[in-house]
């Protein structure tokens, strides 16, 4: 943070001086109150004390504000930025007929279909359902690395202002214009949607309280002075109040959160609440989707084993028929493989009905005019639809070997029309390959305090493998949507807050359930408006910088509150003193500070209350260094560091002030 940066939102920061805005905020509308107060006093008897004190107090509710502009005008130059990206594209809307029509892309309705082509720009949110492209997403990553996006898989949403630049895709459009996805980011980075959190709410309820506590104390503070004949003016009574209440923290506290949410956007990742960057600092789990998150997720067929005895090509022709309308780069990759292996390019046979595959069948497959059903799936799933036979030892150890290796064994059967029996074929070899880096990540989040599981539809044999090599805790395997759900609850009931990454639509039910959902931006759109945070660069390991800047949300806040509550007690004993020496002479002995008069001690204290507030600005922006450490470490140094400084500050900075005061003014004060 500059100084011209400070200087360039003096304007918002007075701006925000309207009661309406003031109003959320207690602490500082009694000072504003106090503002108001001697402003008048000042004009009714202008004298220079009362100026003094009446300019200070405006600077106090001014530097608040500052505070608070300067968080959000880091965030405007970024909506500024993402606006540009929000071009109006022309839309070449789909027609039932498959003709074309050019309409703006402001007119787009939820549901209609759009053809991009290489080199235009994808104008609104939706889903690929026909077609593989490379997207540049740069206009909202700042990454200029393309993306790939296809339809089908986990990897199918695609972003209005980003640019396709290669292939043609067919997009399902998902949003109605004004409330895509960059309009909702534009909102984010610019603070207009942002609301108190609920730990928000709460300090601002204990600062509230804590304002009535000195206001009490202050107003029997009047004619206990009246009574001791030392009766004091209005002006010095507002004063010492403003001192004495919150101010540094009430004054911090909004901009606290708003830099919290801007090192996220920093970094990437937009949170669509406060709250989900709260819980990120104190959570407990963390759930990783296997494929697509610790692995590639471009899961690719490699061989094609056969039951003994059978022709490969026989399994490779199956394989290739319950493939021919699976839209998943698993199905996809199955269809290239068996041409590569010399299979024919015959169509899908008319009057097949296609099985597509989901995540709680774990299968997929056609059923032929004739009556005869083709499947591929996970081994139990496949089992199960031919009732529970066993598969031929042959196939078993196939899967066997496939799944010790980490791959996903596809076991593909037949079921011919009745009375017949089912049969498997064979199955086939589909590969991932585990991302670099992971153990290391995996390992910094366990020294941070936090137990990582990978949750999979795969079968456990594969799981455990995949498990082993990325250095996870735990794994959750053959899971299902609703397992992945009870999984959550059941934690969550443990007293864990839980985090997910998650790209899936079947994971938009446990991203919803999380406290943290983290949706992958490549996902589906499913996903990402389950969660409450989404990572523009897809990047699952995110969640340790965004779990870093959640507990630094929070250290930030419990630092500063600390400070502010240990800073006015200290003043209380620094000042009260000094303003009663004169009535009541056995105060000496307290009166440590020896400042000049009870007006310089007062006039100091409110201008390092005012300037406290800008001193630290920077450090409510950048937040307090977080190390991984024991949580209760880390509670005793900042309550060493913030506490003892709050306390020890007003001493050496009143006095500081008084001196100054007295040599300049020496005898009006
Ligand atoms: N296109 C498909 N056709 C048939 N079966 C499939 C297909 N894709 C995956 N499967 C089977 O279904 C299982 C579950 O797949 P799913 O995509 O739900 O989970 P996953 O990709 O292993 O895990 P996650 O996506 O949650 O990381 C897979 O292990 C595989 O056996
Ligand atoms: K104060
Ligand atoms: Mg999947």
């Amino acid at each position: 943070m500059t100084l011209s940066q400070l200087v360039s939102q003096v304007p918002t920061a007075l701006l925000k001086l309207d009661p309406r805005h003031m109003w959320r905020n207690p602490v500082m509308f009694v000072v504003l109150i106090g503002s108001v107060l001697t402003t008048v006093l000042a004009f009714a008897d202008p004298d220079g004390f009362t100026v003094a004190i009446a300019v200070w107090l405006w600077l106090t509710v001014i530097f608040g504000n500052l505070a608070e502009a300067v968080a959000e005008g880091r965030g405007k130059a970024q909506a500024a930025s993402l606006r540009a990206a929000r071009k109006d594209a022309v839309a070449r809307r789909l027609e039932r007929d498959g003709s074309e029509t050019e309409i703006p892309g402001t007119d787009l309705q939820v549901g209609d279909r759009v053809v991009v082509e290489a080199g235009e720009v994808i104008p609104g949110d939706g889903d690929v359902v026909e077609g593989i492209a490379s997207v540049d997403e740069s206009a909202i990553t700042g990454e200029s690395a393309p993306v790939i996006r296809e339809a089908g898989g986990d990897r199918s949403a695609v972003t209005g202002g980003t640019t396709v630049l290669s292939d043609r895709i067919v997009v399902a459009i998902t949003a109605a214009p004004g409330s895509t996805f960059l309009d909702t980011m534009i909102a984010l980075v610019e603070g207009t949607s942002r609301r108190k959190t609920p730990n928000e709410n709460a300090l601002t309820i204990l600062l509230s309280s804590l304002t009535i506590v000195f206001l009490l104390a202050v107003a029997t503070l009047a004619p206990m002075a009246d009574y001791a004949g030392a009766p004091q003016q209005t002006l010095v009574l507002v004063a010492l109040l403003v001192c004495l209440i919150p101010t540094t923290i009430g004054a911090l506290l909004s901009a606290i959160g708003i830099a919290g949410m801007d090192r996220l956007v920093r970094v990437n990742v937009l949170a669509m609440s406060g709250r989900a960057v709260e819980a990120a600092g104190d959570v407990g789990t963390l759930l990783l989707d296997k494929t697509g998150t610790i692995t590639y997720g471009n899961r690719r067929a490699t061989a094609f084993v056969a039951q003994v005895g059978l022709d490969r090509e026989v399994l490779r022709d199956t394989a290739r028929l319950s493939s021919l309308a699976d839209p998943t780069p698993e199905g996809r990759s199955i269809v290239e493989l068996a041409l590569a292996e010399g299979a024919g390019d015959l169509p899908l046979p008319v009057g097949a009905t296609i099985v597509e595959f989901s995540a709680s069948t774990r299968m997929s497959g056609v059923d032929l005019a004739d009556g005869t059903e083709v499947r591929k799936g996970a081994t139990s799933a496949v089992l199960a639809w031919l009732d529970d036979t066993a598969l031929p030892p042959s196939v078993e150890s196939a899967v066997e070997r496939i799944s010790a290796d980490g791959g996903t064994p596809l076991v593909v059967a037949v079921r011919p029309p009745h009375p017949a029996a089912g049969q498997v074929l064979g199955v086939v070899h589909l590969k991932d390959v585990v991302k670099p880096g992971m153990a290391d990540r995996f390992a910094e989040l366990r020294r941070m305090g936090i137990r990582t599981v990978m949750v999979t539809g795969d079968n456990a044999i594969t799981a455990k493998a995949i498990a082993a090599e990325a250095g996870v805790d735990d794994v959750l395997a053959e899971a299902t949507p609703e397992d992945k759900m009870a999984y959550i609850r059941k934690e969550q009931a443990g007293g864990r807050l839980v985090a997910m990454t998650g790209d899936g639509t079947n994971d938009a039910p446990a991203l919803a359930a999380a406290d943290v959902g983290v949706a992958m931006s490549s996902g589906t759109s499913a996903a990402k408006e389950a969660g409450n945070m989404v990572d523009l660069d897809s990047d699952p390991t995110k969640l340790i910088d965004i779990v870093e800047i959640g507990k630094q949300l929070l250290i930030t806040r419990g630092a500063l509150t600390t400070f502010s509550v240990a800073n006015d007690v200290a003043k209380y004993f620094a000042i009260i003193p000094a303003m009663f020496v004169a009535a009541y002479p056995g105060l000496e002995s307290l009166d440590i500070m020896r400042l000049h008069s009870p007006e310089s001690a007062i006039l100091s204290a409110v201008v390092f209350n005012a300037l406290v507030i800008v001193a630290l600005i920077p450090l409510a922006l950048k937040g307090v260094r977080y190390r991984v450490t024991s949580a209760s470490g880390l509670l005793r140094r900042n309550l060493l560091v913030y506490g003892l400084g709050g306390l020890i500050a007003p001493f050496v900075g009143i006095k500081a002030l008084d001196l100054l005061f007295s040599s300049l003014f020496g005898s009006a004060l």
